[in-house]
């Protein structure tokens, strides 16, 4: 199902864990900030409505979405007791091939810091054709890509936390 068929922002609480315990990071593109401060911010909300403390969340920013990948690994390298990172990013596309590389570095590099790393990192990139499909994505229409990304980072590090148990 395409993002048009379904919101963003819509989760069930009763399948998300209480995250009170958890810590996590978000790394922001100052690229769009129009757009990526209001990603940040229903990433905020979600975890804050899932018992996240304020002091357990720690924001970053960077200049552009190809600049995720460096701020999320030293973020993952200066925060061990971090239990996930988002990545917030909107890439628009323009008149050249720019877009395409910026978005391929961005999505290679991301997944290769959850390869390398123990601290998962969630993609909410977001890489639309045009700004409407940008502003549609992050608290319009269809609803936000940050509050989905939080919804993932809490699941994640929940799945983190019991695979370190099973380990044990
Ligand atoms: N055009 C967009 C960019 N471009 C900048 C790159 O992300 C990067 O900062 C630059 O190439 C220097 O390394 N970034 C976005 O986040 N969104 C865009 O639409
Ligand atoms: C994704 C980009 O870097 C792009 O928005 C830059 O615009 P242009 O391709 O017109 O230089």
């Amino acid at each position: 199902m395409a993002t048009a068929g379904k919101n963003l922002s819509a989760y069930d609480k009763n399948t998300i864990p209480n995250a009170k315990n958890f810590r996590f990071g978000i790394v922001v593109s100052e690229w769009n900030d129009d757009i990526t401060e209001n990603l940040f911010q229903g990433a905020f909300d979600v975890f804050i409505e899932n018992g996240v403390l304020k002091e357990n969340i720690v924001r970053w920013n960077v200049p552009g979405s190809f600049e995720l990948i460096y701020g999320c690994k030293k973020m993952q390298e200066s925060f061990e007791m971090l239990d996930a990172i988002i990545a917030v990013g909107n890439v628009i596309q323009g008149e050249t091939k720019h877009f395409d590389f910026v978005c391929e570095g961005v999505t290679q590099g991301i997944k290769d810091l959850n390869i390398k790393s123990d601290i998962p990192v969630i993609f909410c990139v977001l890489t639309d054709n045009e700004k409407q499909q940008s502003i549609d994505r992050s608290g319009g229409k269809h609803g936000n890509k940050g509050a989905e990304a939080a919804v993932a980072a809490i699941k994640m590090a929940q799945l983190r936390k019991d695979a370190k148990f099973y380990k044990q």
